[in-house]
């Protein structure tokens, strides 16, 4: 054994490597915790997977990054909306400089069924001075049963440009939004249902398929570190009106979101906008 070398175990310097190993732990956790709990009492696996991911996740950011803020799903509080200046005092993460922003489990629900692998770990960095819109400058997607990591430390190649087949369009298996079965057809994409935003943006970037439009609801956690790994792959990520993804806003919520082969994103946002639901313009004074 080469005496230089850090213990396997060792968290690594760079925020990248540390993004995947961090991630990649609280994976291997999930995946004992869904051995030994069994899936007879789904709830009951739901609850033990957040919270021993989440607390794997605190416990070695506050080891190894102990000057950065960290926005967790599982905190308490984590879903208030901090806009209104109502809720008491602002979390420390809007005024931080780095901040991590982790989803445990994404994907609970089929972490929580038999045989499904459609589920990840998520861990992203958000740094102030970035010069990128959403600001993200390091991210990880684990996903445990799938037995691997998507990270920016190593983004992988994008996957060769679609020709001559169709297209393939992921949208949750759950909650796929209300049109997306329209914009489908308008592009000429077969629907992909499945589970997890992490392991939809995952498959957008190894090429299993060829994007994932999300609305009606999500926070920053669920997009953070996919987006990360997708934009440092080449690949387009933005709302679905086309506009940034921006993330630790003091309103945690980022409802909606597409991902896509960067050839795609003109077509796709077209549709988008298409089937978009307007909300009318507010009314204006007369005279
Ligand atoms: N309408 C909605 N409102 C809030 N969160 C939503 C949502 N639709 C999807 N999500 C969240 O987005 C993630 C992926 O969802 P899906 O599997 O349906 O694609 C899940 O995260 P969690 O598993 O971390 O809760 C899910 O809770
Ligand atoms: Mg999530």
């Amino acid at each position: 054994m080469n005496v230089l070398e850090p213990p396997r175990s060792a968290a690594p310097a760079s925020d990248g490597a540390f993004a995947a190993w961090l991630a990649g732990r609280a994976g291997r956790l999930l995946l004992r915790v869904r051995a030994e709990l069994g899936h007879h009492d789904p709830a009951a696996l739901k609850r033990a997977g957040d919270r021993a991911s989440h607390q794997l996740l605190r416990a070695e950011l506050a080891r190894h990054r102990s000057a950065d803020a960290v926005l967790s799903e599982e905190d308490h509080g984590a879903r208030q909306d901090w806009t209104t200046g109502t809720a008491g005092p602002s979390p420390e993460r809007l005024g931080a400089d780095r901040v991590w922003i982790v989803d445990p489990l994404d994907g609970t629900r089929e972490f929580s069924e038999p045989d499904r692998t459609d589920w990840a770990v998520h861990v992203a960095l958000w740094q102030r001075n970035a010069p990128t819109e959403h600001r993200l400058v390091a991210g990880a997607i684990a996903l445990p049963a799938q037995l691997r990591t998507l990270g920016t430390e190593t983004p992988p190649p994008r996957p060769p440009t679609v020709s001559g087949r169709t297209i393939r369009l992921a949208a949750s298996r759950s909650r796929p939004p209300a049109f997306v079965t329209e914009v489908a057809d308008e592009v000429g994409a077969e629907l992909v249902p499945m589970g997890s935003a992490g392991a939809k943006i995952a498959a957008v970037i190894t090429g299993e398929v060829d994007a994932y439009v999300h609305a009606g609801g999500q926070y920053e956690w669920d997009s953070a570190a996919p987006v990360a790994v997708a934009t440092a792959t080449g690949l387009h990520a933005s709302r679905i009106d086309g506009s940034a993804l921006s993330y630790n806003e003091a309103d945690p919520r980022l409802p909606d979101l597409v991902v896509c082969r960067p050839e795609l994103a003109a077509p796709l946002l077209a549709a988008l906008r298409r089937h978009l639901t307007l909300v009318p313009a507010p009314a204006t004074a007369a005279g």
